[in-house]
């Protein structure tokens, strides 16, 4: 029996980080959506006990790295299933880029495998186990539109904002998420991005107060490490872009689009110094 699932790319439309937890973590406020630029995933019973990875990406781990490996071990062993599983990941998402490629791969997997296994574990459920893999997963569980709190993992449901074109670039530089946070001064933020005006924003439809509110304070630290991303930020704000900010910890840089007369101008003229630039729809 196989089961197919896509696993898609967030973006953070907001991200404030409000202060150093005593377990390490920091405490945030996000607002997350979901693009229409997805991994697939290929879901393979095996009879055996046993789990295996493969992609046509050679640039990702194939063991127990994988974060789709940890989460079939996870259910496997939380839900004491005796049966294994082939998965085969067709990345298109690009890597260690702000995306959360990797934990949308362990959500998918553990959508896919709760259908493969006919575990019957709800929604709830579900977040929790994705929690235990990573702080973004339990959002790639159940996608859509989130506030979220915590360390990422508290979830409110939100309207999705207005429908419009998203161009990513990514910069080929590797960002690590633990040394962002690492070198974040919460009490040193010169200004807080507002979820509440955000939220207000999306509820109200209205695009051009969603470009208004994107605010990212991680910015501040990538964009110090690596001031390619400052210009390939004034590069899509130039280009006509209608809203410009980094994803995440980055380096992956977004711009909202509402006009699709704009889209091609944007793409092609990153393209000319970024060789991974997607342009794709808001996923509503
Ligand atoms: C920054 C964000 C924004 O959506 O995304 P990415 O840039 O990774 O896509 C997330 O908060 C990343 O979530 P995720 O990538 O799942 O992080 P985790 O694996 O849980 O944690 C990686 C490391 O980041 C730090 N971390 C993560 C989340 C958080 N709220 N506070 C932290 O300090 C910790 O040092 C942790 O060891
Ligand atoms: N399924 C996966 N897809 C991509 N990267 C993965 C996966 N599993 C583990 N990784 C590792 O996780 C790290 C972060 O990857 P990713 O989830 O793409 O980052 P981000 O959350 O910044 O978008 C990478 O260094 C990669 O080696």
């Amino acid at each position: 029996m196989k089961m197919y699932e896509k696993a898609p790319a967030k973006i953070n439309l907001m991200l404030d980080v409000l202060h150093k937890r005593a377990d390490g973590f920091h405490e945030v406020e996000m607002i997350m959506t979901m693009v229409d630029l997805a991994d697939r995933l290929e879901l393979s019973e095996l009879p055996r006990d046993t789990i295996i990875i493969s992609s046509q990406a050679g640039y990702i781990p194939l063991d127990e790295k994988n974060l789709a490996f940890q989460a079939a071990r996870l259910i496997k062993d939380r839900y004491n299933v005796k049966s294994g599983v082939h998965i085969h990941l067709d990345k298109r998402i690009p890597v260690a880029a702000g995306l959360a490629g990797g934990s949308s791969d362990a959500a998918a997997t553990l959508r896919g495998l709760n259908r493969l296994w006919r575990l019957g574990i709800p929604a709830q459920e579900l977040q929790e186990l994705g929690a235990e893999l990573g702080s973004d997963v339990p959002f790639c569980v159940t996608g859509g539109t989130a506030l979220a709190t915590g360390r990422g993992e508290k979830l409110t449901p939100i309207n999705n904002p207005p429908q419009c074109w998203v161009v990513l670039a990514k910069p080929p530089i590797n960002v690590s998420t633990a040394e962002v946070y690492g070198r974040v001064r919460s009490n040193n933020i010169a200004v807080h991005p507002s979820a509440r005006k955000m939220q207000q924003a999306i509820e109200a439809g209205d695009f051009g107060g969603v470009c208004n509110h994107l605010g990212n304070v991680l910015e501040d630290v990538t964009l110090k490490l690596h001031p390619e991303v400052q210009q390939l930020k004034e590069a899509m704000i130039k280009l006509g872009a209608d809203g410009v900010l980094m994803s995440g910890s980055g380096p992956t840089v977004f711009g909202l689009v509402s006009k699709q007369s704009k889209v091609a101008r944007i793409y092609n003229g990153l393209r000319g110094f970024c060789k991974e630039v997607y342009a794709v729809r808001s996923l509503n």
